[in-house]
């Protein structure tokens, strides 16, 4: 569908650094028919010569445009599992919630309807773009990718390799289905997308525990001879970091058995990272490979709390994953404050510079998530020639949707606050209920009911 030249007037606010955040009140950004940022203007809500038939689209509310959200690490196929845990850790959660409901996902039906809902869901709370593992099931994964297209998410779509340590229902028979099977969902985006401009196939070992050093090793060649990126598990919990120790003992580090299969490169996201010692931070920072950061399901399954401030010290990339269902929540807005809150709790026991701020974590949610799927020339902040993948934020909605008392009247909730202030209190209070529209490269693919844009 042709998209119209559209200039989104209002306030604008996206991350210039790690730790700062930019407001830039009262401008406006021009969006082309391609979808792509053609002049971000500050200072003035005019529109410029040769836009003046353009759509015109304003913030709401003391509202403003943000740039949409990256999730770096989700499992699309556990979001009915989306809080149930218990009071399990990783090894069990894995063989008691998770398998039983991925190996269900041979059910096509079964998957239209979870899929659908993920992707619907993930995109009112404002993610634009998604790392989703799948399962190992191949015309579940296709269909995941076919629903990302078909709502307008970008995504990368991963069919899940595992042959070992999982039950006997649902694991690879060998080398060659797991292998044979990655190729077929990647040839199948290659078809839907032939220049994976807004899905990306992803080669997915599950973790090491449950993949054979043959089958990662084969994955290895599959990532090097297609150059399709890669995601997988470090490092989450200590007795899966001892079960590596005993599956790989020629291994020097947990991290060392990607790197002998090949599998550590710069396209390669590794989820969790919690328990890396320093020798490994330095492999993956020689690698270039990159980190996603998951607080919600390290404190959920009690994993631990990831070190992202020496991480980032250390110059490692690192954007935020919900990780549902380890995670309970696939708002990045909420994993943004779980991140923010594990961090406080480091610095009770190592110190004040533990401490993620509220710019810190909104760079994780967007630019850095952004590096962490390689897509930093294209999104996660607003510059020229970037795709417009972005959210339009309205602080007062939280009154319109009922939860203040209807006849008490409207309560300025927002309103006199510093720009610093409403940020803060829209990463801490805030939900998708202040999301009330999203865009992916310009197309509109989110918009709260009633809305009139
Ligand atoms: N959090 C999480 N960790 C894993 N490690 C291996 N599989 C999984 C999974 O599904 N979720
Ligand atoms: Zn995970």
């Amino acid at each position: 569908m042709a998209l119209e030249k559209t200039v989104y007037i209002g306030t604008y606010i996206h991350s210039e650094s790690l730790t700062k955040v930019d407001v830039a009140v009262d401008g406006s950004i021009g969006v082309g028919e391609d979808g792509k940022i053609a002049f971000v203007l500050r200072d003035t809500t005019e529109v410029p010569e040769g836009w003046r038939n353009a759509k015109v689209i304003r913030t709401q509310d003391h509202g403003f445009f943000f740039p949409g959200f990256i999730d770096t690490h989700i499992h699309a196929s556990q979001y009915p599992n989306a809080g149930v845990f218990g009071n399990s850790t990783l090894l069990d959660w894995l063989n008691t919630y998770t398998f039983p409901l991925e190996s269900s996902f041979n059910n096509l039906d079964n998957a239209a309807r979870v899929y659908n809902r993920v992707v619907a869901r993930t995109l009112s709370h404002g993610t634009t773009t998604a790392c989703y593992f799948a399962t190992t099931h191949v015309p579940a994964t296709n269909l995941l990718a076919d629903i990302c297209q078909a709502r307008g998410q970008r995504a990368f779509v991963g069919r899940v390799c595992m042959d070992r340590m999982s039950p006997d229902y649902y694991r690879d028979e060998s080398v060659e289905v797991a292998v044979d099977a990655s190729r077929q969902c990647i040839d199948h985006v290659m078809k839907i997308d032939p220049a994976f401009d807004l899905i990306t196939p992803v080669i997915t070992p599950r973790f090491a525990p449950s993949c054979t050093a043959e089958v990662m090793a084969a994955l290895g060649k599959l990532h090097q001879e297609t150059g399709v990126p890669c995601q997988t598990h470090i490092s989450e919990n200590k007795a899966e970091c001892a079960l590596v120790k005993e599956l790989f003992p020629q291994s020097a580090s947990y991290t060392h058995v990607y790197d002998e299969a090949g599998l550590l490169t710069a396209k390669t996201i590794l989820a969790h990272a919690v328990h890396l010692g320093v020798d490994e931070r330095a492999l993956i920072k020689a690698r270039d490979a990159k980190i996603s950061h998951c607080p919600a399901s390290n404190t959920a399954l009690t994993s631990g709390a990831a070190r992202v401030k020496t991480m980032l010290s250390e110059g490692l990339t690192v954007g935020l994953g919900t990780d549902v269902s380890g995670g309970y929540t696939c708002s990045i807005l909420a994993e943004a404050r779980e991140a923010i809150f594990v961090s406080r709790h480091v610095a009770m026991t190592d110190g004040d510079e533990a401490k993620l701020t509220v710019e810190e974590a909104l760079y994780l949610a967007t630019r850095g998530g952004a590096r962490v799927v390689g897509l930093e020339d294209r999104i996660g902040g607003f510059e020229v020639g970037k795709d417009w993948d972005a959210q339009m934020v309205t602080l007062s909605s939280v009154e319109d949707a009922g939860v203040i008392d209807q006849h008490a009247g409207p309560v300025e909730i927002f309103g006199g606050e510093s720009w610093e202030d409403k940020v803060a209190k829209w990463v801490y209070t805030g939900d998708d209920r202040n999301t009330t529209a999203v865009w992916v490269n310009g197309r509109l693919v989110h918009s709260r009911e009633g809305l009139k844009l």
